[in-house]
């Protein structure tokens, strides 16, 4: 009898401990033990399920995913408000990024090594062009524009009308633009190296969901279905690693080649994030711990993957969306045909023309908010407590901002699931964007390649469209699209017609 009272007295302390230690948390659903809510996620399009949770708890709550405290946020104004405090810079504690990237690179980095890395990379691609000042953006236009013609010149070697999935050839394209910004080089179209390297970057975000079990549960990686998973990510990233060694073997060569006065190292400058690192490495060579905390290979490999895989399968993803909702919506397409033929002629389109085609401009926005690339957003770690609204975020928390309930919000976009480009352009014909649109986020930590993105998004879209008009080869297409840690179309045919010069 004496023992089940001490029993009841500890429960009864337990729970009303539990309950006046979160009475101050976002309110959200209940889970069980060990697992949380995970059960009840959708997982082939987890953002659905905390969309309509939202719709039940508010802008802002709270659940157990895992061992993980979440909190997803829909407003706004309140990503904006955390996402600027010191406080919410880290990364969310996910069996992926922290136990497979170990915290190297820039996206899973944090503290220290992530300020200084992000100062680097946002030098750099100053440097490079990729940025909205600085002298070098007709550089970074004209790498661009080499890349964008190489697809034009792909599809019309196909003939006047084919059909054809533009998956392959677009990530060939997009992504011998990244390989020489970042490696110095590229391949060729059917180098094996190559088709390795694109296969292992597609499959390996089909597997990387933030939702995914995985990063909840790390020990599932015992059962040999996640097992299996875990085996091929780190393969796949040591395999890519030997590569890398091997570029960046060749660029130091040719650093020292330069620097003895070797004629056939042209150039004077840095040209490529590759080059630019091993170049930081010797202007600090007289601070070894500098070197050894930021600077030591694992960083440099990681920090390659990141920008090139974070560059590639974004705007990737992006364009291939964007073909497919101008073929779906071909009254659209003409409109931006006609904007494009009075503005640029037979020219082809510069970075300063944007300003004069604003129904271009507005068509890819619209492709960004109807499929967010990542619906989830790229979650942040709360590295401390903070408030906000009153509520409060245990430090360790995970916080989703969750772009998809902002990008399909009806009272800001009515009739949510229309592609309609005029939402972004005001009674003047001019460009507007409001806070309900943040593919690259906002905040500290927002995409540091976003002013690049824009680059390539409208240089690829002007000039496709100026070549060629496209269509579905089946009406019944589906939009709805697949989500590993982006959400990508299915795979798809579409037809390219050549549009005859005026
Ligand atoms: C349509 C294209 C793109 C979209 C939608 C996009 C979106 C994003 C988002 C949502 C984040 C997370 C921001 C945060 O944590 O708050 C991010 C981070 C990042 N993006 Fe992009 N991005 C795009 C293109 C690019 C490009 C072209 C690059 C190449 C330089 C790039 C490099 C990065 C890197 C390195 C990070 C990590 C930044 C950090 O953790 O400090 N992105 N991007």
């Amino acid at each position: 009898m004496m023992l089940i009272i001490i029993l009841v007295t500890i429960l009864i302390f337990l729970l009303t401990y539990t309950f006046w230690k979160n009475m101050d948390l976002p309110p959200g659903p209940w889970g069980l033990p060990v697992l949380g809510y995970l059960p009840w996620i959708d997982s082939k399009a987890p953002y659905l399920t905390f969309t309509q949770l939202s719709k039940k708890y508010g802008s802002i709550y709270g659940l157990s995913l895992g061992s993980i405290y979440t909190v997803v946020v829909t407003e706004p104004k309140v990503i904006k408000h955390l996402f600027f405090k010191d406080a919410t810079i880290g990364r969310a504690p996910l069996y992926l990024t922290h136990g497979i990237m170990k915290g190297y690179g820039l996206i899973c980095a944090e503290g220290e090594l992530w300020k200084e890395q992000r100062r680097f990379v946002h030098h750099c691609l100053r440097e490079f062009g990729g940025s909205k000042i600085g002298f070098q953006r007709k550089k970074m236009e004209a790498l661009i524009m080499e890349n964008v013609m190489d697809f034009v010149n792909f599809v019309e070697s196909q003939g006047d009308k084919s059909t054809l999935d533009p998956l392959e050839p677009l990530r060939h394209s997009l992504g011998s633009a990244m390989n020489i910004l970042v490696f110095g080089k590229s391949w060729s179209r059917d180098d094996k190296t190559w088709k390795w390297l694109q296969h292992l970057q597609e499959e390996g975000t089909q597997h990387i969901g933030v939702a995914g079990p995985l990063n909840f549960l790390p020990f599932l990686r015992f059962h040999p279905k996640f097992g299996k998973t875990m085996d091929f990510l780190i393969s796949g990233k040591l395999e890519t690693h030997k590569v890398y060694k091997k570029i960046i073997q060749e660029q130091a060569e040719y650093l020292k080649n330069r620097a003895q006065g070797d004629s056939s190292t042209d150039t004077n400058s840095i040209t490529n994030i590759t080059q630019a690192f091993l170049a930081e490495r010797e202007r600090r060579k007289d601070e070894p711990e500098i070197l050894e905390k930021f600077y030591n290979d694992q960083q440099f490999y990681h920090l390659l993957a990141d920008i090139f895989g974070a560059g590639l399968d974004t705007t990737l993803t992006t364009l291939r969306w964007y073909l497919l909702y101008l073929a779906k919506n071909p009254a659209i397409q003409r409109n931006i045909r006609i904007e494009i033929h009075d503005v640029l002629q037979n020219n082809l389109p510069t970075i300063e023309d944007i300003v004069h085609l604003p129904l271009v401009e507005a068509s890819i926005y619209e492709a960004q908010r109807i499929r967010s690339v990542v619906p989830v957003g790229i979650p942040h770690g709360a590295t401390e407590e903070v408030e906000v609204d009153g509520f409060r975020i245990p430090q360790g928390s995970m916080i989703v901002p969750l772009q998809w309930a902002v990008h399909m919000n009806e009272n800001m976009w009515p009739d949510p699931e229309k592609f309609d480009p005029s939402r972004f352009i005001n009674e003047e014909g001019k460009v507007v964007r409001n806070s309900y649109f943040m593919p690259y986020q906002i905040g500290k930590r927002m995409c540091v390649g976003d002013e690049l993105a824009r680059m390539m998004l409208y240089l690829f879209g002007a000039t496709i469209l100026q070549k060629f008009s496209v269509e579905l080869e089946d009406e019944h297409v589906d939009l709805i699209g697949v989500c590993g840690i982006t959400l990508t179309p299915n795979s798809h045919k579409l037809i390219f017609s050549k549009v005859s010069s005026k």
